[in-house]
């Protein structure tokens, strides 16, 4: 095969194994099987040795990356990544809306509310669509450069559906099928277990060798947008539009209501089914939809007045350790 001829089946490749990605990691609706899936990716990975010179680092062959590091870099958030006030029952989001109502001065605040995943907070920067790092929340401010893991995340794109530059925050996750696989392996092996998912995720994005992050099938739902260059975005409600448009993964159990009677409804719902979910979550998150209503309401010291966190009562945590029964 010639070099213009492999060049046009190598971007045909990547387009393809893009999509089927996008629709088995964000869409979880695949199209295609994972043999015919396998057999893509195995073309490409030939083609990328047979000409090197035609191997980019937005491929999917890319995404598990090279030598551990001796140690992570240090990034400074362009856009601090703020805490979260919290409200811990009905009357405290009935205080939070009318602190919201005295803060705006036209219009009635419209609130978006958000379960809130239990993982580990991460921000992700695009240039002209193409992932250029990623790092942990860190203190808000200061952060590890955790790129070569967050790459490894197969539902956080590579390549965006339009050549924006922006930076996303998120919450990266693992899927507790994944954490209870785990901890059987573990288990077997008669190895200490994992108290929970997060401490799974976390540990795992904080690993120096990129192939161990691969191997912990974590998962991501992007929840906000840090900074983004030429596109007007009015409200979180388009923002998150925006984003799902793009390709990200978005958690679709958000909803958007106008009376915080509402929003408490809501919020009850959730504090029963949660256990109904494929992750953790261990509360939602309230936030004023309008930005110029964010924008009028500021921020406190360290948390935006235009948010708050509603935690769960802790649950009554039962967990199967080595076989006995403990609480923790
Ligand atoms: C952009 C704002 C500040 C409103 C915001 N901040 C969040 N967090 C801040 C505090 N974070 C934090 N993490 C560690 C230590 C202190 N704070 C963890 C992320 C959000 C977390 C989730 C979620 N987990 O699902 C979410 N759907 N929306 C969020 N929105």
């Amino acid at each position: 095969m010639d070099l213009e001829t492999a060049k046009n089946r190598i971007e045909y490749l990547k387009e393809i194994i893009d999509q089927h990605n996008y629709f088995y990691y964000v869409k979880d609706d695949p199209q295609i099987t994972d043999q015919e899936y396998d057999q893509l990716i195995r073309e490409l990975i030939q083609l990328e040795e047979q000409f090197p010179a035609l191997q980019t680092p937005d491929s999917p062959t890319q995404r598990v990356g090279g030598e551990p590091l001796p140690y992570f870099e240090k990034v400074e958030h362009r856009i601090p990544m703020l805490s979260l006030g919290n409200s811990f029952n009905a009357e405290e989001l009935r205080d939070f809306d009318r602190r919201v109502r005295q803060g705006i001065t036209a219009g009635q605040p419209r609130y978006v509310c958000e379960l809130k995943i239990d993982g580990l907070a991460i921000s992700v920067r695009y240039e002209n669509g193409l992932f250029v790092q990623g790092s942990t929340r860190g203190d808000g401010t200061i952060g590890e450069d955790i790129t070569q893991n967050l790459k490894t995340i197969r539902s956080l794109p590579l390549k965006l559906k339009q050549p924006l530059s922006l930076e996303v925050r998120g919450e990266a996750f693992m899927p507790r099928k994944a954490f209870e696989r785990l901890n059987r392996i573990r288990a077997e092996k008669g190895e200490q277990l994992f108290a929970n998912p997060r401490n799974v995720a976390a540990g795992s994005l904080r690993q120096l060798d990129p192939k161990l992050a691969a191997e912990r099938s974590l998962d991501v739902f992007i929840y906000g947008i840090g900074s983004i260059e030429g596109v007007e975005v009015e409200s979180h409600s388009q923002g998150l539009a925006l984003l799902g448009d793009l390709g990200f993964k978005i958690n679709p159990e958000m909803r958007a209501f106008d009376d915080i009677e509402d929003v408490i409804g809501f919020v009850e719902g959730w504090t029963e089914k949660r256990g109904q979910l494929p992750y953790d979550i261990d509360g939602m998150v309230v936030k004023v939809n309008s930005y110029a209503h964010q924008q009028e309401l500021g921020f406190t010291a360290k948390s935006p007045r235009w948010a708050t966190a509603y935690k769960f009562p802790a649950e009554e945590a039962v967990t199967r350790l080595e076989g006995i029964e403990v609480s923790v």
